[in-house]
């Protein structure tokens, strides 16, 4: 499976709805405290964006919610691992991509067989208070050696330059919230992180 270099997380459909259309390809909808109603409803609204733009939606946390709503691809943490079905979730076709921070999470995330292995905080977010210090460049690349062809997708303080980086060391993808919707321009700064990513967007993938 090849995952865009780009890979934009969002907390509504209104975002999804305005920078999808720019050209994204991999957006996760990853919203926290509102209701199963509204969830749903914003699941719908992104889910319509996604297919109309040809871009992958990857839903975060509610699993059961994505295997109603017809989503083919979530992401859960450590902690969200522990109350998932994976079997549901495999038999309804999703797939999985699963957040780790450390050697033993790496284990219990590689145990669910995911589609993809995320790491994080590559470098300090202002997003959410974290306990782990930042795992720095170095880390990337070793996670990579460590999962082999599974895709590696680096989360935590990348901006568009950083980008580079990360993807240099072996990342399929990069993936980012505050560098794009706290810009002051969040359209222009989605474009240049599509120029930014676009010589890994049309590499060919070569076998393992
Ligand atoms: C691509 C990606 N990587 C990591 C996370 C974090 O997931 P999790 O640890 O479950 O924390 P929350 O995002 O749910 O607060 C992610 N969402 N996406
Ligand atoms: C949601 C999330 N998960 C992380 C992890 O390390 O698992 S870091 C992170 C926040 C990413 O936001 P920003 O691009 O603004 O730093
Ligand atoms: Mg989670």
């Amino acid at each position: 499976m090849k995952l865009d270099p780009f890979y934009l997380i969002v907390d509504s459909a209104d975002w999804i709805e305005r920078l999808v259309p720019l050209g994204v390809k991999l957006v996760q909808l990853r919203i926290k405290d509102i209701s199963e109603t509204e969830l749903r409803q914003q699941i719908r609204r992104a889910r319509a964006v996604c297919l109309a733009y040809g871009c992958q939606l990857i839903v975060n946390d509610y699993w059961r919610l994505a295997i109603d709503e017809g989503c083919d691809f979530i992401h859960l943490g450590q902690e969200d691992l522990v109350d998932a079905d994976l079997d549901a979730i495999r038999r309804a076709d999703l797939k999985l991509g699963v957040s780790t921070h450390d050697v033993s999470e790496l284990e219990t995330a590689l145990g669910a067989k995911p589609d993809y292995v995320a790491l994080g905080p590559v470098w300090p977010t202002i997003l959410k208070k974290m306990k782990w210090q930042p795992q720095g460049i170095e880390r990337v690349s070793d996670w990579k050696r460590r999962i082999g062809a599974l895709p590696l997708v680096a989360i935590g303080g990348i901006t568009a330059e950083r980008a580079l980086l990360v993807l240099d060391e072996g990342a399929a993808s990069a993936a980012v919230v505050t560098d794009i919707t706290l810009n002051a321009d969040p359209e222009a700064r989605t474009r240049q992180w599509l120029a930014a990513t676009a010589p890994w967007r049309n590499r060919q993938e070569v076998p393992a």
